[in-house]
């Protein structure tokens, strides 16, 4: 399991670690780590051009550590100030025993133009709102030259908690990131501009909570999440899942639900609609009623509204059900809200940015640009698990507890029908006995691994990657 934490809890963790350490010795362990993982991406350190971006907290100090190691194995390195009156005092001095030196004031442009490499030391973890108007310029020098950027920690200008960017930011392809990864690494818009993230351990780990505040699943979580059919197993007990989708108007959203269904591991799909026809002719082996969802027979959790058009009936009657329940598409629209809340089963509730900016009564740029806050909310207000769709998934429970995220998607997956996979993927995982987080961030890291597989560089249509959903299954278990 991949883990974050906030700036507050990094910042707790960090005071009872100094508390046993020697003065320092914390930005001796991050400085060792960035130092090696920028000579790694320079390959040859020797003769290479860095310049050095120092903002006046210890994430400067960190870079200019880093720069002073550099500087020892031969690279020309040049730092940029900007408060050349409250740099990280020690941090200079060492830069300027191993040969380094400061750009003279008006250079730095041409300083970064010239650049092999540019690591981003302005602000860290203790940065507030975007980027001031000198950094900016910095940030923006560096996205103009040909130089590769790291990022010290953070990429200088995004949210550390909530993954937000707020005006001008760094954007790196590489950050190297201290002792935890933290939330923004890890959500969109953010992650964007921190590249490839490295984790350099500095000892952190012990003082940490056992509760993160946002957790990433990795294959062998997802691997260990998966339902095995025992040698006692027939259908029911490895779940009927039902799915209530589709209409004469877009049968395509019932067949593409039930393709993912069926290979989400229920032991049976039960279909409630009026495409039957087009699901049994592709897929023969569904239990198809035209009866409605409470006379449907056994089911252990339904998915409802893929394709729904207005069938308000429908959504309505699935969610009396006291079984676990997975609403999406024209289904939460449809969803009557204090209806929701008042569910004793799981409900899980799987919107797009826009379907969620309709839910929230926002526009649809505010939810992509705070996409931590947006499915915190929606959970709190429907007293449901809320799965945002999205380049990053998020998954929150109203409970509270960790946010997943998820980051197998790939932009391949923003095809039509791709929703409807997912729904049917989810709601077979509920019916086989997973909580509803547990459904709904293994399927979305199932869907997006698909979907890569699928795609492997080109167009794909939502079919294939139900297709590839056995294949993405084979992977993670091995
Ligand atoms: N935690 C750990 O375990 C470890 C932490 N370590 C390192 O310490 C870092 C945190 O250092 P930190 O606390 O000194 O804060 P930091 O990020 O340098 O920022 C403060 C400076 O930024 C400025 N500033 C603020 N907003 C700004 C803006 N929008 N635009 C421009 N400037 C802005 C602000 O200016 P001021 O408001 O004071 O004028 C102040 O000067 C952390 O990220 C990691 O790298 C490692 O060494 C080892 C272990
Ligand atoms: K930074």
């Amino acid at each position: 399991m991949r883990t974050a934490y906030c700036v507050e809890t990094v910042r707790s963790a960090e005071r009872e670690l100094m508390a046993r350490l020697r003065d320092g010795a914390l930005m001796q362990r991050a400085a060792a780590g960035l130092g090696a993982a920028c000579a790694e991406l320079l390959g040859r350190v020797y003769g290479s051009r860095v310049v050095l971006l120092v903002g006046s907290g210890d994430n400067g100090g960190d870079c200019l550590y880093a720069g002073a190691r550099l500087a020892r194995r031969g690279a020309g390195v040049t730092a940029v100030l900007l408060a050349p009156d409250r740099t990280h005092a020690g941090g200079l001095a060492a830069l300027r025993r191993a040969g380094g030196g400061v750009a003279r004031p008006g250079t730095a442009e041409a300083v970064i133009e010239r650049a092999d490499l540019v690591v981003d030391g302005i602000v860290g973890i203790g940065g507030k709102g975007g980027l001031r108007p000198d950094a900016a310029a910095l940030a923006e020098a560096a996205e103009r030259a040909r130089a590769a950027v790291v990022a010290v920690d953070l990429p200088s200008g995004v949210d550390a908690d909530t993954g937000e960017v707020h005006g001008a930011a760094v954007r790196a392809d590489l950050t190297v990131t201290f002792g935890t990864h933290k939330p923004g690494l890890l959500i969109d818009p953010a992650r964007e501009y921190a590249g490839s993230v490295r984790l350099v351990d500095i000892g952190l780990g012990p003082e940490l909570p056992a509760e993160a505040e946002l957790e990433a699943l990795q294959h062998a979580d997802v691997a260990a999440l998966l339902p095995v059919p025992g040698s006692e197993s027939d259908k029911y007990r490895r779940g009927v899942v039902g799915i209530a989708a589709g209409s004469a108007r877009y049968p395509g959203a019932a067949v593409l639900a039930v393709s993912g269904a069926l290979r989400g591991g229920a032991g049976a799909v039960r279909y409630v609609g009026p495409a039957g026809d087009a699901v049994i002719s592709r897929f023969p082996e569904t239990l198809v009623s035209d009866k409605g969802p409470r006379k449907a027979g056994r089911v252990q959790a339904w998915v409802v509204g893929p394709g729904a058009g207005d069938d308000a009936a429908t959504v309505a009657e699935v969610l009396a059900e006291d079984v676990p329940v997975l609403i999406d598409a024209d289904g939460l629209r449809l969803a009557d809200r204090d209806t929701v809340r008042a569910r004793t089963a799981p409900t899980l509730m799987t919107p797009h940015a826009g379907e969620a900016a309709a839910l929230l009564g926002v526009a649809r740029e505010e939810v992509e640009g705070a996409r931590l806050a947006s499915v915190r909310e929606l959970a709190g207000r429907y007293a449901a698990t809320v799965l945002l769709k999205g380049s990053t998934t998020l998954v929150a429970d109203s409970a509270g507890g960790p946010v997943r995220v998820n980051a197998t998607g790939t932009s391949w997956l923003a095809t039509a029908g791709s929703g409807d996979v997912l729904s049917g993927l989810a709601g077979s995982l509920l019916a086989a006995g997973l909580s509803a987080v547990d459904a709904g961030s293994a399927a979305a890291y199932l869907h997006g691994l698909a979907g890569r597989f699928a795609a492997d560089g080109a167009p794909v249509g939502a079919h294939d990657v139900a297709e590839a959903i056995p294949r993405a299954w084979r992977d993670v278990r091995d």
